[in-house]
């Protein structure tokens, strides 16, 4: 199996390093348009290699789409993150036309891989990637609920105190800091609700808290987090390349589902071998519906930018 990494930065070079040390796939191609920066990457990727004890070879390019040929799985990273003070949505001047060209490039060398797409404002990015790419909609998948419901369960982890593991818990809407629904009356510890531990109070406080979870890091950081990006776009890796049919929240076009058309936004999907292979419907209190449709009004509001660059 194939996988290429377009974008060496922070989460490219992470997501890269994660493929690697779990050997989801037998190559990895790491592309950045900087000269140099993929290849140094790659290389010192490859020296841990006799540490870790993983066989997956990773190459670093410059800009060299031929390199990429006949890809499984495409993650595309590349663009600007946000820095503090701002929000994802800010960056589409810049990402929208990144994205759009690697999305060509890619394609000239691979018919129809899965393409899953990190650049931000993400839902835009894969919305864009979609009608750019003419790909099945099973195959272009954002990546975003993967990463906001880790750290869903990480806020109610520390709140309950218990292992984030035995944790259920999804966010679902957009990938923005007003977007996001963390679902918490379906969240589950073991199987008993979650918000039977928690006071009103506690349960604001972790909504809002996974709700602006990008922006504290970047705050602290000065760019945006890698760490769980990258984990979280591994982790869809595995689920599609191993055919392992997890549950994960991902970006996708949606027809009908959840009471909309012609978008991208985040739902619990099942992800497998020919990318997500199922939407699944969760039950939806009219409060959670109002919050779907604001989220879906304001991602259409950036997706409609994208007609004026
Ligand atoms: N969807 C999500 O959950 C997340 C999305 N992001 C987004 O991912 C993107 C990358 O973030 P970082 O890795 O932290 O940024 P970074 O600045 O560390 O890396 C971005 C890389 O993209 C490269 N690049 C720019 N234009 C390119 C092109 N045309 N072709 C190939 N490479 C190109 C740059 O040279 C740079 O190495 C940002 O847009 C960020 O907002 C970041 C974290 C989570
Ligand atoms: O916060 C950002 O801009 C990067 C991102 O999407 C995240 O970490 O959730």
């Amino acid at each position: 199996m194939k996988v290429t990494v377009i974008g060496a930065g922070a989460v490219g070079a992470t997501c890269a390093d994660n493929i690697a040390r779990k050997e989801l796939a037998s190559e990895v191609v790491l592309l950045d348009i900087k000269e140099g920066v993929a290849e140094g990457k790659a290389i010192d990727m490859m020296q841990t290699a006799a540490l870790l004890g993983f066989d997956t070879k990773i190459k670093g390019v410059t800009n060299d789409y031929a390199a990429t040929a006949n890809s499984d799985v495409v993650v595309i990273t590349s663009g600007m993150p946000r820095k503090p003070g701002m929000t994802r949505e800010e960056l589409i001047g810049v990402n929208a036309g990144i994205v759009k060209s690697v999305t060509e490039n890619i394609l000239k060398y691979s018919a129809e891989p899965i393409i899953i797409v990190v650049s931000n404002p993400m839902d835009t990015m894969n919305y864009l990637t979609y009608k750019t790419s003419g790909l099945p909609k099973n195959k272009v998948i954002g990546m975003g609920g993967a990463l906001d419901s880790a750290r869903f369960r990480y806020y109610l982890s520390q709140e309950l105190k218990c292992s984030p593991a035995d944790l259920n818990a999804v966010v679902i809407g957009g990938h923005g800091d007003t977007t996001m629904i963390p679902l918490i009356k379906h969240a589950t510890w073991g199987s008993k609700p979650v918000v039977d531990f928690l006071s009103e109070e506690q349960q604001k406080k972790i909504v809002a808290d996974t709700m602006v979870g990008g922006a504290t890091l970047t705050k602290l950081i000065g760019t945006s987090a890698w760490y769980a990006p990258g984990a979280g776009t591994a982790a869809m890796v595995e689920s599609i390349l191993r055919d392992e049919k997890k549950l994960i929240s991902c970006g996708v076009y949606l027809e009908g589902e959840y009471g909309q058309q012609d978008i991208s936004l985040v739902v619990p999907v099942v992800l497998g071998r020919n990318g997500w292979e199922q939407i699944v419907e969760l039950d939806l209190s009219e409060e959670e519906k109002a919050a779907f449709q604001k989220s879906a009004d304001a991602v259409r509001t950036m997706n409609d930018v994208l007609k004026t660059l």
